[in-house]
This record gives C-alpha cells, structure tokens and sequence, in this order.
C-alpha cells in the first residue's frame, strides 16, 4: 500500500501538531524534534512528511503531492485552494484584525491597509463598502501604520502583546482562527479508508479549548 504524504507547517503549528499526532498514536522519528530535514519517511507507519512554510501547505496538497495537510484557517481563507477540510484540529488559536494607531479614522480617499493577507483583507473592505488600497507585506505588519505606510492593518492576533508593544489598537474582529486537517479530494477518495482513520483517530485527541 502507498504511504500517505502529509504537508505539516515548519513554525509555531508545528509543535503542536506533532503532539497532536503522537497522542493519536503515531510513532515519530526524533527527527521530529530536532532535525534541518524538509522530508521525513515513517515507513513504519506508512507516513511521509514534507515540511513546508505554512502558507505553501494547501499548494502541495491541491496538487496532489501531498494527500493531506494541516494548514490555519488564515491560509485557507488566503490562498481558496480546491481541497477539503476534514477536522478542525483546535490548535494554534488566533484571529485576524483590524489594527492601527489609537484615536485615528481612516483617510478618507483610498485609505491604505498593510497585510499579509491581501485577498481575505480586499473580501472584508469591499463587504464593508469601503475602497481600500492594499500594500503586501511578508511579515512585522505592525511597522506600517507607526511609520506612515498604511492607516490600518490586516494582521493575526493572538495574545495582544505585538499590538501592545507597538502602541497600536485593535479596531475590528475579521475571524476567528485554528489549524484545519486538509486532503486532496482525489486522495480522499482513493485512500478513503486510511485517511478516515486518521481523522478519527486525531478527532479523538482534540481538545477544544474557549476562544478568548
Ligand atoms: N501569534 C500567533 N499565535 C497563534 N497562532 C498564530 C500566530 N501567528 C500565526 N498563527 C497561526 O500559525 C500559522 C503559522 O504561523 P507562523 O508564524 O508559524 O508562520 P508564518 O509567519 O505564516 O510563516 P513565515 O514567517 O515562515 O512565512 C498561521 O497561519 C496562523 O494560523
Ligand atoms: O498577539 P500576539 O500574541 O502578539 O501575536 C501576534 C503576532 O504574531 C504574528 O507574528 P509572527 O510572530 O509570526 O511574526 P511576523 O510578523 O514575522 O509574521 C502576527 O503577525 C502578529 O505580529
């Protein structure tokens, strides 16, 4: 029988999902704790991992190089790839906000919006019936509004300290966030049985914890 590829995201996910994986019962290599490899084979439980950045995760899996994937909810919202979600793992819980200095309103003609996550900030603006331009950026979105690049931002929040240190407020709530279970629809067909165990398996180690 073919081994099952899964795309786990290299960073903050990580960690957690590799507990998460471990309590369902699967056999991990120490490479999983401490290791520079991008590809590891669990032959004995008939499991390859590719460790991807988070935001490339959904790509492996729509094209099939990866049956399954565990990606957050900011990513699927972002990158709308042709997969299914098949668990909400309840992990890595965040949100994504509105942010920007205290006490200002946004320019009134074309107010700037610095993000990480152009497509779910353009959604959220045009269903809010404000034009918005949006500027891209890969990371410290904080820096915008502070330096005068953007009015507001589009960012992930978790405890608020980022916000805090940077002297910058929230304004909206967008979305609430966790990590998903992802699969390929052909693999989910084909494979069905396996990856049905999976699930099962991690349904049962899932511990839902309040949203703050
Ligand atoms: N501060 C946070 N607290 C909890 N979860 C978070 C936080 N920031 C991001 N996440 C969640 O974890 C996922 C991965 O975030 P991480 O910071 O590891 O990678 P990244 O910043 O997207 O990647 P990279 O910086 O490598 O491009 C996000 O997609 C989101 O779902
Ligand atoms: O509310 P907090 O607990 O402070 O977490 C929020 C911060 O975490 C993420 O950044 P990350 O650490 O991934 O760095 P980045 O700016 O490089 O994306 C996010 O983009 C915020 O900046």
């Amino acid at each position: 029988m073919k081994e099952l590829t899964i795309a786990m995201p290299k960073g903050r996910i990580f960690e957690e999902a590799v507990v998460m994986l471990k309590q369902a019962g699967y056999k991990l290599p120490p490479e999983f704790d401490d290791s520079r490899k991008l590809i590891i084979e669990v032959p004995e439980e008939n499991l390859r991992f590719i460790l991807a950045k988070p935001m490339d995760v959904p790509t492996y899996v729509e094209h099939g190089v990866a049956d399954l994937g565990i990606a957050g909810k900011d990513v699927m919202l972002e990158e709308e790839r042709d997969v299914y979600e098949l668990l909400d793992l309840h992990i890595s819980h965040c949100y994504l906000a509105v942010a920007g200095l205290p006490n200002t309103t946004m320019n009134e003609v074309a107010p700037r919006i610095a993000t990480k996550y152009p497509n779910v900030a353009s959604s959220y603006f045009r269903e809010q019936g404000e034009q918005v331009e949006i500027i891209k950026l890969n990371g410290s979105i904080e820096i915008a509004p502070i330096i005068g690049l953007t009015d507001r931002i589009v960012d992930i929040v978790s405890t608020g300290q980022t916000l805090k240190d940077n002297g910058l407020v929230e304004y909206e709530r967008i979305v609430d966030i966790t990590s998903r279970l992802i699969v390929n629809p052909v693999s989910y067909r084909i494979q069905h049985e396996r990856i049905q165990e999976m699930v099962d398996r991690l349904g049962q180690v899932i511990s839902v914890k309040p949203v703050k």
